[in-house]
């Protein structure tokens, strides 16, 4: 046990020497959150790491803590945060990387308060992948990954779970104005195009997206065209009315 605490307070402090960059992603059971990150690491170059899937590599791996947390999530209830923050840790070491998805977690207040404590890093913000429950019920029910937890019994305890402890994580982060709220029930393309914009930076979306141009006290029609990143005017222009601006910018 001693051996284990000082193992666990080095990796803490060695996590905390990087100043990790974390998103917490979140969401109901099945609205998309692993499906996303996947798309979010190929784009962004984050290390996607999902708080289920470390539980079930350590339910396989044979570890003392196994049946434990089998049974936990055949009941769709949520591991005590020791475990689990201590598996996040070590994976974040492991990855060499500073940016982190951390998917899954934290689902409810005690692991919120417990990752805090412990590793003193503060999200830059929460992906929160908002889908009505029927939806989220067909997905699961069709996800064919093998998972025990994908009945229907299990799954209507998961959504409590959710509504319980969940979701009043993701009012707490609201309150501190850091969800970027996602509207989950569409198409994976279009959602990930929503996500897109989260991850973008501000000022590469004014030079991707934008326009810009100057225009002369009072004239009233502009010839405008989009600029792409370099500043070269893309294809196409279009004729805008405007009255008494000097300078328009949309994006
Ligand atoms: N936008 C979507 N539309 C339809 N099916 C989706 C969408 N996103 C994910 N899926 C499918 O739904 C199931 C659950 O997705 P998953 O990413 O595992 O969700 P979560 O990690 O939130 O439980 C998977 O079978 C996945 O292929
Ligand atoms: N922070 C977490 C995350 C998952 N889990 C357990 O792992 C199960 C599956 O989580 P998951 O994130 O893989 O599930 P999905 O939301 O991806 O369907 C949960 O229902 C919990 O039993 C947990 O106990 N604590
Ligand atoms: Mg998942």
């Amino acid at each position: 046990m001693g051996t284990v605490d000082v193992a666990n307070k080095d990796v803490t402090a060695s996590l905390a020497d990087k100043k990790p960059k974390v998103v917490f992603v979140l969401g109901g059971p099945g609205s998309g959150k692993g499906t996303q990150c996947a798309n979010i690491v190929e784009h962004f170059h984050y290390t996607h790491l999902s708080a289920g899937d470390l539980l079930r590599a350590e339910i396989k791996s044979g570890s003392e803590n196994g049946t434990m947390i089998q049974n936990m999530i055949k009941e769709g209830k949520i591991v005590p945060s020791e475990v689990t923050i201590k598996l996040l840790q070590k994976a974040m070491l492991e990855s060499g990387n500073d940016k982190f998805l951390i998917d899954g977690f934290p689902r409810n207040e005690e692991n919120r308060a417990a990752f805090e404590a412990v590793t003193k890093i503060e999200p830059e913000f929460v992906l929160f992948f908002n889908c009505p429950e029927e939806e989220m019920e067909r997905r699961l029910l069709s996800r064919n990954q093998g998972r025990e937890d994908d009945n229907i019994e299990t799954i209507r305890k998961r959504f409590k779970v959710f509504l319980e402890s969940s979701l009043p994580v993701i009012e707490y982060y609201k309150a501190k104005g850091k969800v970027r709220e996602i509207d989950a029930a569409k198409p994976v393309g279009e959602v990930f195009e929503a996500v897109k914009v989260v991850f973008t930076p501000k000022d590469e979306k004014v030079k991707s997206h934008g326009f810009s141009f100057p225009l002369l006290e009072n004239e009233s029609h502009c010839l405008g065209g989009l600029r792409n990143s370099t500043g070269d005017k893309l294809a196409y222009s279009f004729e805008v009315v405007c009255h008494n601006l000097l300078h328009i910018t949309v994006f």
